[in-house]
């Protein structure tokens, strides 16, 4: 499943967007050295990556869909990339584990947190695929999109303007994208409808979303 989070607001994307502006970018394979499809840019100024990352780290923990929707046990900081006119992520697998300083994390779940709108850029929308269909996203700022890790996906080419966003990785607490799926439905439709049922009926199938919880958690 897909989410689409409003995450940070118009002061938040300014000030990531300063810190863009003013800090040195480096060549994406530098995190991907064996990469045959990753042309982009990324953040390469450690007191920018760890100010702008506690920004969207925060936003993140903070937003009550993203962690009703995500389980998330780890989070990796966000990292700010820059695609330029030519510039693409061909089709390609995120990588089961992202190394950080603290240890490798599993990727469950992947991130694109929008810094610029579609209408700074031309081309460049983020392209999911799903077997032979496929979605393609181009957020406006401060928007995010989270989706399965195990997808085949690419950015296209942008082809006018810079596409600016962010990315990170995140492993769930519910490893199983059945059983996390499941989980927030669930507990969506709970929450929004559960009041409306006899207590003691609500007080049973809390019951059993707390048990469920309890049996697929890692
Ligand atoms: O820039 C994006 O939206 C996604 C980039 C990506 O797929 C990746 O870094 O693995
Ligand atoms: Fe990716």
């Amino acid at each position: 499943m897909f989410k689409q989070l409003s995450l940070l607001d118009k002061d938040q994307v300014k000030t990531l967007k300063d810190i863009a502006e003013s800090s040195k970018f480096v060549d994406g394979k530098i995190s991907n050295p064996h990469s045959r499809v990753k042309n982009n840019l990324q953040l390469h100024d450690p007191a920018a990556y760890e100010q702008s990352s506690k920004i969207m780290l925060d936003a993140l923990m903070a937003n009550r869909e993203f962690l009703d929707f995500a389980f998330p046990q780890h989070v990796a900081p966000p990292m700010i990339t820059c695609h330029k006119p030519g510039m693409n992520y061909g089709l390609h697998a995120d990588s089961a584990l992202i190394p950080l300083p603290s240890g490798p994390i599993r990727s469950d779940i992947s991130c694109t947190i929008f810094l610029n709108g579609p209408d700074d850029y031309e081309g460049g929308a983020l392209r999911v695929t799903h077997g032979e269909a496929s979605m393609r996203f181009k957020g406006t700022p401060g928007t995010a999109i989270v989706y399965p890790s195990y997808t085949l996906h690419e950015v296209e080419k942008v082809t006018k303007g810079e596409r600016l966003v962010a990315i990170s990785f995140i492993q769930s607490k519910i490893r199983d994208v059945m059983k996390r799926n499941l989980l927030y439905e669930f507990n969506e439709v709970a929450a929004l409808e559960g009041l409306n049922m006899r207590h003691e009926n609500y007080t049973r199938m809390q019951a059993a979303q707390y048990n469920l919880m309890r049996m697929w958690m890692e």
